[in-house]
């Protein structure tokens, strides 16, 4: 399990505030809110990106904060919200890079590894442009490497901040069925997501945050709630039955 007790982080003008959240092996959990609510902020707290200031993250029983790099990212898949492209590496190169925690100071991918970083590419219909520097491909290719990268040392747990932002309708559902399938298969999965009707779809649990902190956690049908959403996002949703299942539609003038 992956536990987060009482977190405490403050910018100055913004804190995270008395975080507390688990994260079961097996379990999908989505994070959503309006801009600015602190999701990403919590995804760095609980990878030990940011250290809070209070309170601790403790995963399969070790703290975070203890765990060297190459430990916690065998642990723990973490795709953050934003990539800064440094050099121009081949596709499957970077990749690749998502195996170095396995591979000590001197040691070079394996046959076994490349072919990882093959599946991995072929999964995201991304093979042909194995051999071409990623930083040539669009911002939802890159979003499928990092997701690709994060997936190479088969993590118990992921973080994916916004996995599905940059990508087109079928991206999206590919990357969430497939953190679903890992999930099932026993990966502990937290994922922010914008779109509220995809977190209902996909989560088996769903927390809402705002000004830094959680103010819902439960299961979809009583988080995805319009009265709840509306008053969050400050805008009028309402809830309507389509096809026997509920979707969350806007109400505004267009
Ligand atoms: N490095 C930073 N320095 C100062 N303030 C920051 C920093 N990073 C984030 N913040 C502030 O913290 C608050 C929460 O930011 P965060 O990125 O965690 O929100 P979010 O819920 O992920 O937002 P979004 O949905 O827009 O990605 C924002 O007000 C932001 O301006």
């Amino acid at each position: 399990m992956l536990r987060a007790e009482g977190l405490y982080f403050s910018y100055g003008d913004f804190t995270v505030e008395n975080v507390s959240l688990t994260l079961d092996k097996g379990e999908l959990v989505a994070i959503i809110g309006p801009n600015g609510a602190g999701k990403s902020t919590l995804l760095k707290l609980l990878f030990g990106l940011l250290k809070s200031e209070r309170g601790k993250v403790e995963v399969d029983g070790k703290n975070i904060a203890e765990l060297s790099p190459s430990e916690k990212a065998k642990l723990i898949g973490f795709v953050p919200q934003n990539h800064v492209p440094t050099f121009p590496f081949k596709a499957l190169d970077f990749v690749l890079l998502g195996a170095t925690p396995e591979l000590g100071p001197f040691g070079a991918p394996s046959k076994k590894h490349r072919e990882k970083a093959m599946e991995l590419l072929r999964l995201f219909g991304l093979e042909k442009y194995a051999e071409k520097p990623y930083t040539s491909l669009s911002g939802g290719q890159i979003r499928l490497l990092l997701i690709a990268r994060a997936l190479m040392t088969s993590p118990r747990y992921l973080l994916l901040d916004e996995p599905t932002s940059n990508l087109d309708l079928k991206n999206s559902l590919l990357v969430l069925q497939t953190v679903k399938r890992l999930t099932k298969e026993g990966v502990g999965s937290l994922v922010v997501l914008h779109d509220p009707n995809l977190a209902g779809l996909f989560a088996d649990r769903v927390l809402l945050m705002k000004g830094g902190r959680i103010i819902a956690n439960g299961k979809p049908e009583e988080v995805i709630d319009e009265r709840l959403l509306s008053e969050a996002y400050g805008v009028e949703l309402k809830l309507i039955e389509c096809a026997g299942e509920r979707v969350l539609r806007p109400r505004v003038e267009v």
